[in-house]
């Protein structure tokens, strides 16, 4: 989140939202930076539209130009049009992106394009909205390449603005107002006094750590909650394909949230049952899920505080985006936890988190570090430090995964 979940999500949540942040900004600057205008209009109900929505060759393409060990997507956040000395202010134009397109998905506009192109009094209509502002916001969302203006006046959605209609099919809609949520914009206003003191913006801020402050604000929690039930990203994708959770007869998931990844592992694994371990008020909304999913008969839901106990009985405790949002002394006493709970077993510790690269290396967990310090005085690991914690714990490395993205470091009991 992060990334996003954000360290939540991932802020990884962050990790979620930086394809649509990435697209928007990637397409702003990529055009202004080729001092390109828009020459061949992009029609909505044309096949071209789905070329639109691949970043990933352009990215490629752009490092080839270039040679650049970064995503050339990230080259897009200067804008070139400036002289060098100048060009950082292109960083700024990402506050008055996410700003408009913040609006947007908080009126509902994509699901007011669900069905198709609209004009402008067609959406003020349907969302509510002052005809006036809503056009220029969305003249400005659509310069940036994540909705479509047509020379008819009227908007449609563009495939890079289909998740962010609520309920899309995986959709990203919970995880982008979350990860743009005012709570956590605030302390971007004050990183300055994270640097200052070491302590976190967000507690400077609202005057409590980030999981009290949720807790003591139920509507709060829920943003969160909703938006890790859709903390789902290629990189856990690829967890699945990679790692065999079959071999495990009873997983914990620790700090699993509402269940959505718990749910998705016991579907793909028939012969394995699993407990969802978290704190009392979100496990309270995990039954909703799991009922009628199938799975049910083989889940056990556990209200923990994981610094004091995590249930013991299982042959795997997999904790996945949690441990980043914790300083390492607070990671270390989850770990011991665990630790605790697999006592003289040859349980394993399952541990997904951006694993960082080295330096000067591109890596979005660089980014979403600074979430993790400034919003909750938590931080994003290197093999090294993990390897450390680990050892803290009572843990040795069991396997040797490739830094960079999110990655499942398997330790064993020693
Ligand atoms: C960033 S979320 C990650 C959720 C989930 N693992 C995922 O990847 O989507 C961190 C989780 O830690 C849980 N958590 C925070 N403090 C906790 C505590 N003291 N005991 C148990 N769970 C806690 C939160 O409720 C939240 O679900």
């Amino acid at each position: 989140m992060p990334h996003i979940g954000v360290p939540f999500v991932g802020l990884h949540y962050l990790t979620s939202l930086r394809q649509p942040l990435r697209v928007l900004l990637d397409r702003w600057w990529s055009r202004a930076s080729r001092g390109e205008r828009r020459s061949t209009r992009i029609r909505a109900d044309d096949a071209t539209l789905s070329a639109a929505g691949a970043p990933d060759e352009r990215w490629t393409r752009m490092n080839e130009q270039d040679g650049s060990p970064r995503p050339a997507g990230m080259d897009g956040w200067f804008d070139r049009n400036l002289p060098p000395r100048q060009q950082v202010l292109g960083f700024v134009y990402a506050k008055w992106a996410i700003g408009a397109l913040r609006a947007i998905v908080e009126v509902k506009v994509p699901d007011a394009l669900a069905d198709g192109p609209r004009t402008v009094a067609e959406i003020s209509a349907a969302t509510g909205t002052d005809p006036d502002a809503l056009y220029r916001v969305l003249r400005a969302v659509a310069a940036a390449g994540v909705l479509h203006e047509g020379e008819d006046g009227r908007f449609a959605l563009l495939p890079v603005c289909e998740g962010l209609v609520s309920d899309a099919e995986g959709g990203i809609r919970d995880m982008f107002l979350f990860a743009s949520d005012p709570m956590l914009w605030r302390p971007y206003e004050d990183v300055a006094h994270t640097l200052r003191t070491g302590g976190s913006a967000f507690t400077h801020a609202f005057g409590l750590p980030f999981y009290e402050y949720t807790k003591a604000h139920p509507d709060k929690a829920a943003v969160l909650d909703r938006a890790m039930l859709q903390n789902r990203y290629p990189g856990t994708e690829r967890i699945f394909d990679e790692f065999d959770f079959g071999r495990f007869a009873r997983i914990a998931d620790v700090g699993g949230g509402r269940g959505h990844f718990l749910l998705e592992l016991l579907r793909r694994n028939p012969g394995t049952t699993g407990v969802l371990a978290d704190q009392p008020h979100t496990v309270a909304e995990a039954k909703e899920l799991f009922d009628g999913s199938g799975v049910e008969d083989r889940v056990t839901v556990a209200p923990i505080d994981f610094f004091t106990e995590v249930p013991s009985g299982c042959d795997a405790y997999f904790i996945k985006n949690t441990l980043h949002n914790w300083d390492d002394d607070k990671a270390v006493r989850i770990l011991r936890s665990i630790r605790a709970a697999i006592g003289g077993t040859d349980a394993r510790l399952l541990i997904v988190e951006n694993l960082l690269r080295g330096p000067g290396e591109w890596d979005i967990g660089k980014l979403i570090d600074v979430e993790s310090l400034a919003v909750l005085g938590g931080r994003e690991r290197g093999r090294a430090e993990w390897n450390r914690l680990a050892a803290d714990a009572g843990f040795a490395p069991a396997n040797d995964p490739v830094p960079g993205d999110v990655a499942l470091l398997e330790y064993r009991p020693v």
